[in-house]
């Protein structure tokens, strides 16, 4: 249990500069479009994840003026010290936690901890299997940093096998050697993606019966091929990559692995991709986004859970929307971008901020 109860700003999208105290709870930035409620969200998100839930590239967070950002942060604890937390993107990036560096993205990630509710999660369902990986990568790698490290060996192995197959000459020797890398730290990242898979599948139920007035079932299956039938993974796995090698070197490019696994989605037995209709497939997003909340709640952290609610209240007819909202009000902060305070909200405390060409303002 925690909250962030200040936050600083510098050349962050239209902000070229902001300080704003925050309260626990609900917190609603209210404005008229284009005036900066999302890039407010989209910092604290920042903060969290070390990237930008947008899905924009980081430069595009840095003000069009500026040749730096900044954001700075206090997190205030119930059981530990306030901790002050700062990000530095100019030429070079400076994480640092108390003042002390942080070399490694790992540690500073999850110290906050975040769940964001865009208008484009549309795309976990929509889109192609990138997304559904980032969305299973967001949130492994909130409930384990182990996990986060796993992924980045295991990309960086990736990025390196795919160098030597682009080079293409005398190259069998060094697959071998990156194989054996590759396998070690892609079957972690599989096991911890296939061991998550029963509690998501359980949590995206519970909250489809919370949410939907219908008798909806909402089925979540883990596609890979390296696991597929396979009693010892590491022996499977290697040998996918031994079995693909040939096509790999005529194609330059590593085949197996789960870079390329997806997560497939159906209603009541049927594709959402294909079948579902746009409702459908915009609330199946929102509660797979609900899903990842209920499982972070529990994680045993002094920390804290933000939720970051942009635009996505509207389409919820009035059954789910209160749902909805009682499912995200546990979370230590929520703070929800709208033009107009959403209706439901009314049952709840919530602080108003008034958001206006890059200036906030607390009500
Ligand atoms: N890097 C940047 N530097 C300066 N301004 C930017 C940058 N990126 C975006 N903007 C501008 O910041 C403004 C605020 O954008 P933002 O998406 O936060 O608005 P919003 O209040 O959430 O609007 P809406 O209600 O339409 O979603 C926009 O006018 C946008 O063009």
């Amino acid at each position: 249990m925690g909250f962030i109860s200040r936050i600083q700003l510098k050349n962050f999208r239209n902000y070229p500069e902001l300080e704003l105290n925050l309260e626990p709870g609900i917190s609603v930035f209210r404005g008229r479009n284009g005036q900066g409620k999302t890039a407010f969200l989209e910092s604290l998100g920042f903060l969290s994840l070390l990237r930008s839930i947008r899905s924009s590239n980081t430069r595009h967070l840095k003000n069009w003026q500026g040749d730096f950002f900044s954001l700075r942060a206090c997190l205030d604890r119930v059981t530990r010290p306030e901790l002050d937390l700062s990000v530095y993107y100019g030429e070079k990036r400076q994480l640092s936690l108390d003042g002390n560096r942080v070399a490694t993205t790992s540690d500073f990630i999850g110290v906050v901890k975040s769940v964001a509710f865009m208008p484009e999660d549309i795309e976990i369902v929509k889109g192609s299997a990138s997304w559904r990986r980032q969305y299973i990568d967001i949130l492994l790698s909130q409930l384990s940093p182990h996990y986060l490290q796993s992924l980045k060996h295991y990309q960086k192995a990736l990025k390196s096998r795919n160098q030597v197959l682009k080079r293409g000459v005398n190259v069998e020797v060094e697959l071998d050697v990156w194989d054996d890398i590759l396998m070690e730290h892609g079957c972690e990242v599989l096991e911890a993606r296939l061991e998550l898979m029963p509690r998501l599948s359980d949590a995206v139920n519970s909250l489809v019966k919370k949410m939907l007035k219908e008798d909806f079932v909402l089925d979540l299956r883990y596609n890979n091929s390296v696991a597929k039938g396979a009693s010892d993974l590491r022996a499977s796995y290697r040998e996918k990559l031994r079995e693909s090698r040939e096509r790999d070197k005529l194609y330059r490019v590593t085949h197996q692995g789960p870079h390329r696994d997806d997560l497939a989605l159906s209603l009541n037995g049927r594709s959402l991709s294909h079948y579902g209709s746009e409702g459908q497939c915009r609330l199946s997003s929102l509660i797979l986004k609900a899903a990842a909340v209920e499982l972070l709640l529990p994680v045993e952290k002094p920390e804290c859970l933000i939720l970051l609610i942009d635009d996505v209240l509207g389409e919820l007819d009035e059954f789910s929307r209160r749902a909805f909202l009682k499912c995200v009000s546990r979370g230590d902060q929520v703070f929800i971008a709208c033009t107009d305070i959403p209706a439901g909200l009314e049952d709840y405390e919530y602080t108003t901020y008034e958001v206006d060409a890059g200036r906030v303002e607390r009500q």
